[in-house]
């Protein structure tokens, strides 16, 4: 073959997909890539390239280990390509026809492998959407999974197409949004095929292997459990793919580790999230940074498995020094991460802010074209040239501080409307004549003041009125709970659900059966923009929990970001038919350890943006363009697993500020 795409000299052709062909091509060095030319049809279609672009550069961001790495891509209206690394190895679907189904090591290999993967390009924001045999290489140093992020943007035509609609989840098949599950569902119809030969028969037709049924014949032991269940129709009864690794790994006993639980009540999956990760925040990459992002582990709890016996604090030697909580977050080299608009990111307890990548400080990033000098790593033909790249605007600090201090000032601002960030307080705990609201006078100083705030002195009158403490009017918030309750309160409808109150230098809510309380912070103002950092850990049960923002007890509305018990994270907007939900798993989740969520609200000129991290690593973000909700109170939540015991968790600490 004598052709030429750009640069890249053809040598054979390797195959066909629905957007266009692949070959096996040489760089101008010399190395073998595998150059994906897209259909002409597709090339000549602007909206297509735009797409093509925005989606190959997610899937740059994948870790490289677990894929062919992109190396290249040129956008031309007379050309698209895309040029990966080639992986010299048959494709699942080759090797299966050509020498028959995997069995013993081999099979749990690619079980494991294409879960790993699976693992990566959730924990890089992405859903794979479009996993199946032929999209599994089997290279020299292992299976590697390519085909994500693009292919679904041409429809189901052709051979590829045909066999890409036999992995399609039921959800998926009925035209619902591909989540994290789907792909567990194609996980299980290719653990099958590799280890039958049989093709699943798809989501959109109904599953002989569905789990309702005896289970997928062919496969034993643990694999045989992990596809039945990766087969259910219902997405909520599948196993996520941390508890698949766990299970295949023999890291925990898969009897207890498979079950997942359900979707929460309130909680239906229905509009579409822009980016699960939040591009639109462009953090800065620490150089060098000393510390890990996810905190170390800790040891065992103490924790009574009675909630009437009080909390053990959490040993603080054990965790990662916490920021002085009126100050922004620094990193080593003195610089804050911050937001286009110029605010700092708060960082959970001076934790290195997570790369965009959603790469934790100090791991290296993945290739990206353009991004690192001379290409990949070993084996990589590299060197090619940059063809797109991501801005990182390089903070400036007194920016940053001249910012704060403008946030600062501005929340206090008398409520004309004029920030819109501040609106008459309806909740939660202030009583007229309480003397609650701040106003310039009494925020001024506390500004500078650190947390824990004081509370305010209460006048005689409100003293004997009420035991409920006076709101507070300090801003940044910060409560360690490890003082009287500053007058946190549970919205009407979890009363009676179960309990909250400290104890124990932690705010422990426990939640019965079917339980959900959300308890809001003693906040003097309802709060717009905001960024809450909250340590959190499950003491018992099963159920989901977080904090929230922009809450409104009067039609139960709130953003709530919500972390399960099973290590699914989610962002929703409560109390507002449709709800949504958009589930991700979170990379490295122990639910009995403490966790730092790091959530934000925070409105721009299309919508609200809502972000959280979880140990430092950006999990989810959505953008909220419809109709989204004005200021509020902000809090911590906490919901029982339908049909479960209840569940009991801790907050140690909760700090919020613009
Ligand atoms: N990096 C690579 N190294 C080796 N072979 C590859 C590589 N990429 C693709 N191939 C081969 O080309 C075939 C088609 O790949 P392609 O990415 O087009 O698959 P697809 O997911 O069906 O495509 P589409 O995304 O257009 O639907 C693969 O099955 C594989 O055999």
């Amino acid at each position: 073959m004598n052709t030429v795409i750009g640069p890249y000299r053809v040598v054979s052709r390797l195959g066909q997909g629905r957007t266009g062909e692949v070959f096996l091509a040489r760089d101008p060095d010399g190395r073998q890539v595998a150059v994906k030319v897209v259909h002409p049809r597709l090339a000549a279609d602007p909206a297509f390239r735009r797409r093509f672009q925005q989606e190959a550069e997610a899937a740059s961001r994948v870790a490289r280990s677990c894929t062919a790495p992109i190396l290249d891509i040129r956008l031309d209206d007379g050309q698209v390509y895309l040029v990966t690394e080639y992986v010299d190895g048959p494709d699942l679907r080759r090797r299966v026809t050509d020498h028959g189904p995997l069995s013993g090591s081999g099979l749990e290999t690619l079980a494991v492998s294409t879960a790993v993967a699976l693992q990566a390009v959730h924990a890089a924001g992405l859903v794979h959407q479009d996993l199946k045999p032929s999209g599994i290489l089997l290279g020299p140093l292992g299976p590697r999974v390519i085909g994500f992020g693009v292919a679904h943007l041409a429809g189901p035509a052709g051979p590829a197409g045909e066999e890409a609609s036999l992995y399609i989840s039921p959800e998926r098949a009925r035209g619902e949004e591909a989540t994290a599950a789907s792909d567990v569902f194609a996980w299980g119809g290719v653990v099958l095929y590799a280890a039958t030969g049989r093709q699943p028969s798809g989501g959109g037709t109904g599953h002989p292997d569905d789990h309702a049924g005896p289970g997928p014949t062919g496969l034993h032991g643990v694999l045989h459990d992990l596809v039945g269940r990766a087969l259910a129709r219902d997405p909520g009864r599948r196993p996520g793919v941390p508890e698949i690794l766990r299970a295949l790994t023999g890291a925990s006993d898969p009897a207890t580790s498979l079950v997942r639980p359900p979707t929460a009540a309130g909680e239906q999956p229905v509009e579409p999230f822009d980016v699960p990760t939040n591009p639109a925040i462009p953090l800065v990459r620490p150089p060098a940074p000393p510390v890990a992002a996810v905190p170390p582990a800790l040891p065992p709890l103490d924790v009574p498995t009675n909630p009437a016996v009080p909390l053990t604090r959490l040993p603080s030697a054990d965790l990662p020094a916490v920021h002085p909580p009126d100050l922004p977050a620094a990193h080593p080299d003195g610089l804050p991460t911050t937001h286009p608009n110029g605010l700092p990111t708060a960082h959970p307890d001076g934790l290195p802010a997570a790369h965009p990548d959603g790469l934790a400080a100090g791991e290296q990033p993945p290739h990206r074209p353009g991004r690192i000098p001379g290409g990949g790593g070993p084996g990589s033909p590299g060197a090619a040239p940059p063809r797109w790249g991501r801005s990182v605007a390089a903070p400036v600090l007194a920016g940053v501080a001249i910012a704060l201090v403008i946030a600062a000032v501005s929340f206090f601002l008398p409520r004309d409307g004029a920030t819109g960030d501040r609106e008459p307080l309806a909740q939660p705990a202030a009583t007229a004549g309480d003397g609650a609201g701040p106003t310039p006078e009494t925020t001024a100083g506390a500004v500078a003041t650190l947390s824990p705030s004081p509370q305010p002195t209460p006048s005689p009158s409100t003293a004997t009125a009420t035991a409920t403490p006076a709101p507070e009017r300090v801003w940044p918030f910060r409560d360690d709970f490890t003082g009287e309750d500053r007058g946190w309160s549970v919205a009407a409808w979890g009363k009676g659900k179960g309990r909250h109150r400290p104890a124990g230098g932690a705010y422990r809510i426990t939640a019965r059966s079917d339980g959900y309380l959300p308890v809001a912070a003693p906040l003097a103002a309802p709060v717009k923009n905001a960024t809450i950092t909250a340590k959190v850990q499950v003491l018992n049960g099963t159920g989901t929990f977080g904090v929230f923002c922009r809450g409104r007890d009067a039609g139960a509305r709130r953003y709530e970001f919500s972390i399960s018990s099973g290590g699914d994270a989610s962002i929703v907007k409560s109390g507002e038919a449709p709800a949504s939900v958009k589930r991700v798993p979170v990379p490295g989740f122990r639910p009995a350890r403490l966790n730092v969520l790091q959530a934000s609200c925070l409105s721009g000129k299309t919508g609200t943006r809502l972000s959280l991290r979880v140990n430092g690593r950006g999990v989810v973000s959505r953008l909220d363009r419809e109709r989204p909700f004005a200021s509020g109170s902000i809090g911590v939540f906490a919901r029982a697993q339908g049909g479960g015991s209840g569940v009991d968790v801790g907050f140690n600490s909760f700090e919020a500020r613009s």
